[in-house]
């Protein structure tokens, strides 16, 4: 575990989760606690409910019973019903960079759109964007193509710089370096390391690679 992870009492918790799409049950009573400053590991079988699990953690989905808190904090609703000062203290990164992002964008804008959504002053959403686009390794030129003209890569660093934009407390990797080549891979992997130990953030990691979550996690949790 890392220095200060669990010290502070902060964590992101499922507490006996259940949740179904219909009438399939795919998580029953589940409890997954990420502290501040941890890295939790989460694998298991396709279709076990990772994904479904992160969702509920990043409160985009509201489980059927149990609940999920944020720094000992019960979160009744979903993202636009949960006050902004609470929903930006949690991101989440997708497999998927296409699937996640507008295509008409920029990856400027796209970097910015949290900011947008929060009413964020238009030069201050530059700065940061500015800031963010050299921690995730993109340059000036990168920021003014739409997705279709960059790689999944680069776009994968776009959204991993929007996920940050609010400087969230946890983050949340779904399968998110899957699809990267492993220079990219480990770029991203460094960027989230680095956030983390400066912000203490408390980290997930979905992943089917029993050797990356070896090398990330503190510790890993199965769902099987
Ligand atoms: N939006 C949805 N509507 C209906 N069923 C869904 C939906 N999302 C997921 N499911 C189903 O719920 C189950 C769990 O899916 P989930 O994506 O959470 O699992 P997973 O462990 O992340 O899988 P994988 O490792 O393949 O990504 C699967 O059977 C899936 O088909």
């Amino acid at each position: 575990m890392r220095r200060g992870a669990g010290v502070t009492g902060r964590a992101l918790a499922a507490s006996q989760v259940s949740a179904s799409y219909g009438s399939q049950r795919v998580l029953d009573r589940v409890d997954l606690h990420i502290a501040a400053g941890e890295t939790v590991g989460l694998s298991g079988p396709s279709g076990s409910g990772k994904s479904t699990l992160a969702r509920l953690l990043a409160l985009l989905h509201r489980p059927d019973s149990g609940h999920v808190s944020l720094d000992g904090t019960a979160v009744t609703g979903t993202r636009h019903q949960v006050p902004v000062a609470m929903r930006t203290r949690v991101a989440i990164l997708f497999q998927s960079p296409r699937a996640a992002t507008d295509p008409r964008l920029t990856l400027a804008d796209i970097i910015a759109e949290p900011l947008r959504a929060t009413g964020t002053p238009p030069e201050q959403a530059r700065e940061r964007t500015a800031e963010l686009a050299d921690t995730v390794g993109l340059t000036t030129d990168l920021l003014t193509r739409r997705p279709h003209a960059v790689s999944d890569g680069q776009l994968q660093r776009a959204c991993l710089a929007r996920s940050l934009v609010h400087r969230p407390a946890y983050l949340l990797c779904d399968e998110a370096t899957a699809m990267l080549d492993a220079s990219t891979q480990a770029h991203v992997a460094a960027v989230i390391g680095e956030y983390q130990r400066r912000h203490s953030a408390g980290v997930l990691v979905i992943s089917h690679d029993a050797a990356l979550l070896a090398r990330w996690a503190d510790r890993v949790v199965d769902l099987s």
